[in-house]
């Protein structure tokens, strides 16, 4: 009845190819495009590489410490879910505390949301670690304030939280910390676009 592609691998194809075509990635080292063009994939903005800044040397880092077995700390299960485990190099633990019991005590006794008090549970898991954040500002936040409080500093910090209150400026905070750092600045973001970010530096393929 319709006329359509049915080919998954000829989609991708395609898919990679009209983003190449139509994003600008000129400037981009071609590991961060490749991150970048994965990410457009996820939320099909061609525009969205003007908005990405990110440390030198990130995505490097963010897969040495794959390689080194680090784990992927995640602040929403939306994030975890969409992280490809076959794609990780050394059976990496995906981890996202959100839904462990004694979070809700954890939130009221610090004051905050709840994907904020679930970071307290990465303390002994921060050290060297890959962050994926793609839902909560909060979150963000509180991870610059944990490290700044003297936790165990993460590898890299993929900092990709969406929304109108304190997305932007949470990521304005971590482009100006020492963490290695990327960013999507400005309200775009979300869950999809994270793990998408966290499947590229995982992959040697696009
Ligand atoms: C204020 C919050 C925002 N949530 C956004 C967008 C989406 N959130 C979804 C879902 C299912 C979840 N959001 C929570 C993380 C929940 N969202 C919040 C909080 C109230 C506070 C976070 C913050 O401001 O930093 C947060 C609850 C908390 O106490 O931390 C979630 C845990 C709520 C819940 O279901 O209990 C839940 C995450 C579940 C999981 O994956 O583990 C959406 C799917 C929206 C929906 O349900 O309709 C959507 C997903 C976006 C994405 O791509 O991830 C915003 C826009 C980020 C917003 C914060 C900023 C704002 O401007 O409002």
């Amino acid at each position: 009845m319709y006329e359509y592609e049915k080919d998954g691998a000829e989609i991708y194809r395609q898919s990679f190819a009209t983003i190449r075509a139509e994003a600008d990635l000129a400037g981009l080292p071609e590991d961060l495009a490749r991150v970048v063009v994965r990410m457009i994939h996820a939320c099909g903005q061609v525009d969205l590489v003007a908005d990405v800044l990110a440390s030198d040397g990130v995505v490097a880092g963010a897969r040495a410490a794959l390689d080194a077995g680090a784990p992927v700390l995640c602040d929403a299960q939306m994030v975890a879910s969409g992280v490809t485990r076959r794609r990780l190099p050394k059976d990496n633990d995906v981890v996202c505390t959100l839904n462990d019991p004694r979070v809700p005590a954890l939130a009221a006794d610090l004051g905050t949301t709840r994907t904020a008090a679930a970071l307290e549970l990465w303390r002994d898991r921060l050290d060297g670690a890959v962050v994926a954040i793609g839902n909560a500002p909060t979150a963000l936040f509180h991870l610059l304030e944990m490290v700044a409080a003297g936790a165990p500093r993460p590898a890299a910090v993929l900092g990709v939280p969406v929304g109108f209150i304190g997305a932007a400026e949470s990521k304005e905070a971590l482009a100006a910390s020492d963490l290695p750092f990327l960013v999507v600045r400005g309200r775009r973001g979300g869950s999809a676009m994270t793990a998408a970010a966290v499947n590229a530096i995982a992959s040697d393929v696009e």
